[in-house]
C-alpha cells in the first residue's frame, strides 16, 4: 500500500482568532497539536485581506513547526517577496477574490503563462518548491508543466459540494482522470478543498495522491469534539472561585 500524506490547514483557527481580535487561538498553537497527531505538514494561506492568518503567524510558524510549511499565496509581488524572505518548503499559488467566502476555483495557469512561469522561477530561486492550485483541467495542467512547477493541488471543491450522489461520481471521474493524467507528464500531485469525514474516502484512495490538504472539517470536529472537557474545564473554574 503507497503512503498518502495529510497537509492540516490551520486558517480555519486563526479565523476564530480574528473574529474577536484576541491573541488566542493561536494558529501556530494548533500547528503543533496536529503534528503532534501526525500530521505530515501544515498549510497555512496568507490572504491579502489578512481575514485569518497574519504576517507574523507566518514568520513564527517558519521558526515553530516541526514538519514543513506550506504556504499559500496570490500570485502578487507582495506575496512573492514574503514567499522568499520566509522560504517554506512548499508554496502554493492560488487564485484569490476579496469577495470570496473561500477559494472558489483553480488559478488560471494557462491564462498567465508568462507570469507564473516568473513566480515559480522566483521561488525556485529562493529555494521554495511552486505548487499550483488547479482546477482538474488538461490545459492548466499542461501549462503547470510548462511553469516548471514540480506540484499540483487539485481543487476538489467541485466534487465536496456536487448536489447530487450522481454528480458527485461524475466528478470524482474527471478529477481521477486529471490526476492520473498530471501524473503521467510528471507532476506530484497533492488535492484538496472541501474535503470531510464523509466524502475523504474515494479522494484518498487515488493511488497517484501524494497529499491531502485538509482544514474546515478537522477544525469543525475539533470544535465538537472538544466541547465537553472545555464546558468541564469551565464550570470547574467557576465551582472553584466560590470554594
Ligand atoms: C486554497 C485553499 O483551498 C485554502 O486556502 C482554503 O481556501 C483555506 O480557507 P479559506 O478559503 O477560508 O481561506
Ligand atoms: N488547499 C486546500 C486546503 O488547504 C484546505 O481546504 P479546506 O479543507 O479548509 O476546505
Amino acid at each position: 500500500m503507497k503512503d498518502i500524506l495529510l497537509g492540516v490547514n490551520v486558517d480555519h483557527i486563526a479565523t476564530l482568532r480574528q473574529a474577536r481580535g484576541t491573541t488566542y487561538p493561536d494558529p501556530a498553537h494548533a500547528a503543533s497539536v496536529a503534528e503532534h497527531a501526525g500530521a505530515d505538514g501544515i498549510t497555512i494561506h496568507l490572504r491579502e485581506d489578512r481575514r485569518h492568518i497574519q504576517d507574523r503567524d507566518v514568520y513564527v510558524m517558519k521558526e515553530t513547526l516541526q514538519t514543513r510549511m506550506n504556504l499559500e499565496l496570490a500570485v502578487t509581488d507582495e506575496m512573492l517577496t514574503i514567499a522568499c524572505e520566509v522560504k517554506p518548503e512548499f508554496c502554493c499559488l492560488v487564485p484569490e477574490k476579496r469577495e470570496e467566502l473561500t477559494t472558489e476555483g483553480g488559478l488560471d495557469v494557462a491564462g498567465q503563462q508568462d507570469k507564473i512561469n516568473q513566480a515559480v522561477a522566483q521561488l525556485a530561486a529562493a529555494g521554495v518548491k511552486a505548487s499550483l492550485f488547479i482546477d482538474a483541467d488538461k490545459s492548466q495542467i499542461d501549462a503547470a508543466v510548462l511553469s516548471q512547477a514540480p506540484f499540483i493541488e487539485i481543487h476538489t471543491g467541485c466534487y465536496a459540494d456536487a448536489p447530487t450522489e450522481e454528480l458527485q461520481l461524475q466528478e470524482l471521474a474527471r478529477l481521477k482522470g486529471a490526476i492520473e493524467y498530471a501524473h503521467s507528464v510528471g507532476l506530484k500531485v497533492n488535492a484538496g478543498h472541501g474535503l470531510h469525514y464523509f466524502n475523504v474516502k474515494p479522494i484518498a484512495a487515488i493511488p497517484e495522491i501524494v497529499e491531502l490538504n485538509i482544514g474546515h472539517a478537522i477544525v469543525a470536529r475539533a470544535a465538537i469534539d472538544g466541547l465537553d472537557k472545555a464546558v468541564r474545564d469551565m464550570k470547574r473554574l467557576m465551582i472553584e472561585a466560590r470554594l
